[in-house]
């Protein structure tokens, strides 16, 4: 049997029930064969693919708080510090109730190359808790963060683990965490990335995921000879990414048809309103069935929908595994030409094998939405310094490091011999580096 293929199965053995974890592997793995096959004694000898998908280290803990009506709740929480061969442990805490602690691997070792992808020097972890901040009031949600950091804060700091957002925790979830580790610890440093810009916070962190998902197709179009411009885009989600890349979307040209909740859809035939997104989504943290009051010539839809939408280029922003096969067949046959991954791992094995065997450019998660922890890493260099760029800096760098990873995918797929096979481009320029570092660092 292959090195890929023990391993695989090894890892599905040694984390029976965690099936995001086996596909964030297999996916990875698979597309690595070429690399790992060049030198599969070797790396054998060192077991090298068992150390690389088992975690440095994992915490869960009990995280009790109290509601309004005092009745005590208790929720899980997670953090996985899985590879810090080229820097601190970095990635989100994502609040949830689907949240456990195969989700948390499998974002944390996606996160593993991403974060190498970016070329900056971090490392690659992620949390969360199963608590859902949904319909909480702000006091309920205060008490959840700080319970949750009050363990926490024992194993992260500014030069070890530096968690950030991710689904349900935004820029009012970091304060209340901020602040508690802040309390507890005694020590005022860039612990978490997202924050306030009045508190240590970077320009551009709340915007950057959503945009770097579009300087990252702009330029993967361009590659490929197509213009943004005047295109018709479908996204998925209505969340901190979704909103984003629909902005960029439009200020590059291109007309956001759709976005979606966990309810349901909106189809909006003029092009996305994002001011009125904003209002909806970021002040008054209401559904989407608002949007038609602001748009009466939109349609909204429950359930889903978005993939069936006739667009140009589709960009999954919400969650894991919501574009499946179906939807590639639709989007393939309305004439979608390109799939960039807003969310990590939305799109299913099958679903993306489909779209590259028919010719849509497909940029994965990794790699497309790596602009969100890159600006992160960019945060974190202001705290050390202690010093805040201008807006115009941070998403200049921002544009940059997508360009490259941009260019560093596709010449590494190109390399391997799978030219425009961007998944393989990726996970080989991510895997590159981790793997040099953890090589030079020894048996650890
Ligand atoms: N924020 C960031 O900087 C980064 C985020 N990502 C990834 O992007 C994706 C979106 O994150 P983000 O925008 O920050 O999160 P948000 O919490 O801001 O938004 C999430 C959006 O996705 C929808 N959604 C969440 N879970 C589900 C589900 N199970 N089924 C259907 N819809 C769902 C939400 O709908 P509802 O409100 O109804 O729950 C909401 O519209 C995630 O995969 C995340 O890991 C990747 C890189 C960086
Ligand atoms: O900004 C960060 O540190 C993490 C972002 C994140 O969770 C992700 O890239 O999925």
């Amino acid at each position: 049997m292959s090195y890929v293929d023990e391993v695989i199965d090894l890892v599905v053995k040694k984390n029976p029930a965690e099936p995001e974890f086996h596909q964030a592997v297999k996916e990875v793995l698979e597309s690595l064969r070429v690399v790992i096959e060049a030198n599969e004694e070797k790396f054998r000898k060192e077991a090298l693919l068992e150390r690389l998908t088992e975690p440095e280290r994992q915490f869960k803990f009990r995280v009790p708080w109290v509601d309004d009506n005092g009745q005590v709740h208790v929720n899980t929480g997670y953090r996985v510090q899985f590879n810090s061969a080229i820097g601190p442990y970095k990635g989100g805490l994502r609040l949830h109730p689907s949240v456990n602690l195969g989700i948390i691997k499998f974002l944390g070792f996606e996160q593993i190359f991403k974060n190498s992808l970016t070329g900056l020097p971090i490392g690659g972890g992620k949390g969360g808790s199963d608590f859902d901040p949904k319909g909480k009031s702000d006091r309920e949600v205060m008490a959840f963060c700080q319970s949750f950091m009050t363990e926490l804060c024992k194993y992260i700091g500014a030069d070890t683990d530096v968690p950030a957002g991710d689904i349900g925790t935004g820029a009012r979830e970091i304060g209340y965490m901020f602040g508690q580790y802040k309390r507890i610890r005694g020590l005022y440093e860039g612990v978490l990335t997202g924050k306030g810009l009045t508190y240590g916070g970077s320009l551009v962190r709340t915007e950057a995921t959503g945009y770097g998902l579009l300087y990252l197709t702009e330029e993967m179009l361009k590659i490929n000879g197509q213009d943004i411009a005047g295109k018709t885009v479908v996204v998925s989600g209505s969340g901190n990414v979704a909103i984003y890349a629909t902005e960029k979307a439009q200020q590059l040209g291109a007309k956001v048809v759709t976005v979606s909740d966990s309810n349901g859809w909106v189809y909006d035939p003029d092009g996305i309103d994002v001011a009125a997104l904003k209002e909806i989504k970021e002040v008054n943290r209401a559904r989407l069935t608002e949007y038609k009051k602001y748009r009466p010539n939109s349609e909204y839809h429950e359930g889903r929908g978005v993939w069936s939408v006739k667009a140009d280029i589709a960009l999954p922003c919400a969650t894991q595994n919501e574009l499946h096969l179906e939807d590639a067949k639709a989007l393939v046959a309305n004439g979608c030409i390109a799939v960039a991954e807003g969310a990590n791992m939305p799109t299913t094995m099958e679903a993306t094998e489909y779209l590259q065997e028919n010719g849509v450019l497909f940029a994965p998660g990794k790699a497309a939405n790596a602009g969100g922890v890159a600006t992160s890493a960019l945060e974190m260099s202001q705290n050390s310094e202690r010093l805040s760029w201008t807006f115009e800096e941070v998403d200049e760098r921002l544009k940059n490091i997508m360009v490259n990873i941009c260019h560093n995918m596709a010449d590494a797929a190109e390399r391997y011999g799978f030219k425009g096979n961007y998944v393989v481009g990726a996970n080989i320029a991510g895997f590159e580096k981790v793997v040099n570092a953890m090589e030079a660092q020894g048996i650890v």
